[in-house]
């Protein structure tokens, strides 16, 4: 196993378009004169000339910590329609040998305008760069630089073994460049270009463990780039260095230098600093990707130089010939880089990323091939992960499509759209909508010949089931704010009991005719209603009640939030010890604890889709619930949707899950469901009330 590098960089500046952190409010040239040598200021080059961009960007300065800045220089630019990592030109020379610049780009051109695959001149946005100022090289980092900076100190010792750890503090070969963390996520699975040096190692980014966190930037390497894997310590690494850059101690942050695998599941880090870490032109670049077919071949003309090559075959031009043999796999995201596979003598193998329709179109076939060696051979190793997401994203249509023709076997629905060889969609996966008159007769049929309701849900989830719920509650819970009373933790769930509650969601909206809108949000399911739902999301409701009831309750209440009036910061001077708590037989009835029952219609399903604005997110509200908790069943950051997560006006903050994890807050806190920018979001909510006395019910009838 190659150990991992932060190979970092001395970086050069020579922008002078800044734009100052309007943090505290000073010009640029202030935070010149802060920088010392062993904090590099930071700048990033970005074209970004999509108007969505413009929170993003004053996001970003927010963001960036006292003594950095960041610089807009919109002259980045490239209209090849390629994402990738470059390094600018200077002067031909080695720049990485020369310790001088290294620029990381991204190019992503927005899809609206790449319906044919080719790239729109006008639409892109992207670009990140990291530099110095002054065209300084930026010294190396003492070991004392390391306690300087936490964020430095937090990529120190995310590395994966020991050795590294300590030649990264000590060589002077090395110089720190730190990339912010929405960088390092926009690059996150990005492959690195390079030339095709294939000597051990040449291109260590595959043999990353997942979790290491990895920056490099090698002699002889046509590219660098920041790679984060999806799990575990670099993300872990990475929420450690947002939160140490706002207020915490790193040393009770750091990582250890390898995670302790949890027995069940990987170690996931959740923080609710990990905030807006989407979004701005890692969204277009994970939008853009989805449907990109690899491919290896030929591209351009033999003379053409390799930035030419890329070129061409984003405005559909040059060589690439592809066939089924060298389409290689469909990347659902984030795999956007081109690739030099290999290099041997003359013959250069070109591993490329093209729009699926390109694809298509070229290979004049309705339907794209998974070649096998993706997993096996060497030189194509970093196919690999696209060859797993392309599985995925079978999966996933396959189940789409098993939902809009429930009553087809497989071999019905072959026709023009599916190709039984590949098991994967040609030319038109989703099916066409029917006209009205079918589609109102369809749904008639629908509704007549709807589930039979044994009435199941309302007895899983009715008071008496929720009171005498014996599952177990979750021991491991993370504190986002314990003063609000905002935490996460896991819910049990996998990824494929996940996929479960959204089939039967799906397969149940599909029955009803349509989703229904019975909380804020606009399209619900109620599980007490079905049957089939509430028995796929039974496992996890129960373990968030139990959670609640016999954790979170207690918690909260030894804090002195035993009533709820006001906001719990208001209470901050009112605590109350659990050990000063009179008797219960003192205790007056309004602070008596109260039993926590499910509302008349919880839980439910949420859906968020682009379909319609309304449907994209969920304005600021609070919950009719005494406690809230939101499951999420999709993963976020391009997977199977982009954007999104909860934001909490008094945390000032989005808290964004992964799949299977769960957020539990009070229902009064003022909360939103952020925009998501592509894709799907599906949730699985539940409001936790007071139950009613008899007396109440009595009134209420
Ligand atoms: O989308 C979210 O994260 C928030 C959902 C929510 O607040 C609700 O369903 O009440
Ligand atoms: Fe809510």
């Amino acid at each position: 196993m190659e150990t991992s590098l932060i190979r970092p960089t001395a970086t050069t500046n020579n922008n002078n378009d800044s734009i100052k952190n309007d943090d505290n409010n000073k010009p640029s040239e202030k935070s010149v004169e802060t920088t010392t040598s062993t904090i590099p200021s930071l700048s990033m080059q970005c074209s970004m000339n999509i108007q969505d961009d413009v929170e993003e960007l004053d996001r970003q300065r927010r963001d960036v910590p006292p003594g950095y800045e960041i610089r807009i220089d919109a002259s980045s630019s490239d209209r090849s329609g390629h994402s990738y990592c470059k390094q600018v030109e200077n002067d031909g020379k080695d720049l990485l040998q020369e310790k001088q610049r290294v620029d990381v780009s991204l190019h992503v051109v927005s899809e609206e305008d790449d319906d044919e695959g080719l790239a729109a001149d006008a639409n892109y946005a992207g670009g990140s760069i990291v530099k110095d100022e002054d065209d300084k090289k930026v010294s190396s980092p003492s070991p004392s630089a390391t306690t300087t900076s936490p964020v430095l100190s937090a990529i120190v010792n995310s590395a994966a073994d020991n050795d590294t750890q300590e030649e990264l503090k000590h060589s002077s070969d090395y110089e720190y460049k730190w990339f912010p963390p929405r960088h390092i996520y926009a690059l996150r699975e990005i492959i690195v270009e390079h030339d095709g040096d294939e000597e051990e190692g040449g291109n260590a980014l595959y043999d990353a463990e997942e979790g290491q966190l990895f920056y490099d930037a090698r002699e002889g390497d046509m590219a660098a780039a920041a790679f984060v894997a999806n799990n575990g310590l670099a993300s872990k690494a990475i929420a450690t260095a947002v939160t140490a850059r706002s207020e915490s101690p790193p040393d009770a942050l750091l990582p250890p230098a390898k995670a302790t695998p949890s027995t069940t599941r990987r170690t996931r880090i959740i923080s609710s600093r990990m905030v807006n870490i989407s979004g701005g032109e890692n969204a277009k670049l994970e939008r853009i990707s989805r449907g990109a077919v690899l491919c290896s071949g030929w591209i351009g003309d033999d003379d053409d130089d390799e930035e030419e090559k890329r070129h061409k075959v984003g405005k559909g031009e040059g060589e690439l010939n592809i066939t089924s043999d060298n389409v290689s796999g469909v990347s659902p995201q984030g795999v956007t880089m081109c690739i030099t596979a290999n290099k041997d003598d003359n013959t250069k193998e070109q591993v490329t990323v093209v729009p699926y329709a390109m694809a298509r179109r070229r290979m004049g076939c309705n339907c794209i091939k998974t070649a096998e060696d993706a997993t096996t051979n060497k030189k194509m190793r970093p196919l690999k992960t696209a060859y797993k997401a392309c599985r995925s994203v079978k999966h996933t249509l396959l189940n789409q499509m098993k939902r809009e023709h429930p009553n087809n076997t497989e071999s019905d629905q072959v026709g023009d759209e599916y190709c039984q060889d590949c098991n994967f969609f040609g030319t038109n996966p989703i099916t066409p909508k029917p006209t009205k008159k079918k589609w109102m007769r369809r749904r008639r049929r629908r509704s007549r010949a709807s589930l039979s309701l044994r009435n199941v849900g309302a007895t899983i989830y009715g008071n008496e089931a929720v009171l005498g719920n014996t599952a177990e509650p979750i021991n491991d819970i993370l504190s986002i704010d314990s003063s609000l009373g905002i935490y996460v933790c896991e819910s049990g769930l996998t990824a494929v009991k996940c996929q479960e509650i959204i089939d039967a969601a799906e397969c149940l909206a599909s029955h009803k005719g349509a989703w229904s809108a019975y909380t804020y949000a606009k399209q619900t399911l109620g599980c007490k209603e079905y049957d089939g739902l509430a028995e796929a999301s039974e496992d996890p409701v129960m373990t968030a009640c139990a959670t609640v009831r016999d954790r979170l309750e207690e918690v909260w209440a030894s804090s002195g939030n035993n009533n709820d009036s006001g906001s719990s910061r208001e209470k901050e001077h009112d605590v109350i010890p659990a050990a000063d708590t009179p008797d219960e037989g003192n205790v007056e009835e309004t602070m008596k604890p109260k039993k926590l029952v499910l509302d008349t219609r919880e839980p439910h399903v949420v859906k968020y889709d682009i379909s319609r604005m309304e449907r994209r997110k969920l304005d600021m509200h609070t919950d009719r619930s005494v406690w809230t908790f939101i499951i999420a069943l999709s993963e976020g950051r391009g997977q199977d949707y982009a954007g999104g997560g909860t934001f909490f006006e008094e945390l000032n903050a989005t808290v964004h899950l992964q799949r299977g994890q769960m957020i539990i807050f009070r229902g009064k806190l003022r909360h939103r469901g952020v925009k998501i920018l592509c894709g799907r979001r599906y949730l699985l909510v539940g409001f936790l009330v007071e139950q009613k006395s008899d007396d109440e019910m009595l009134k209420k009838e």
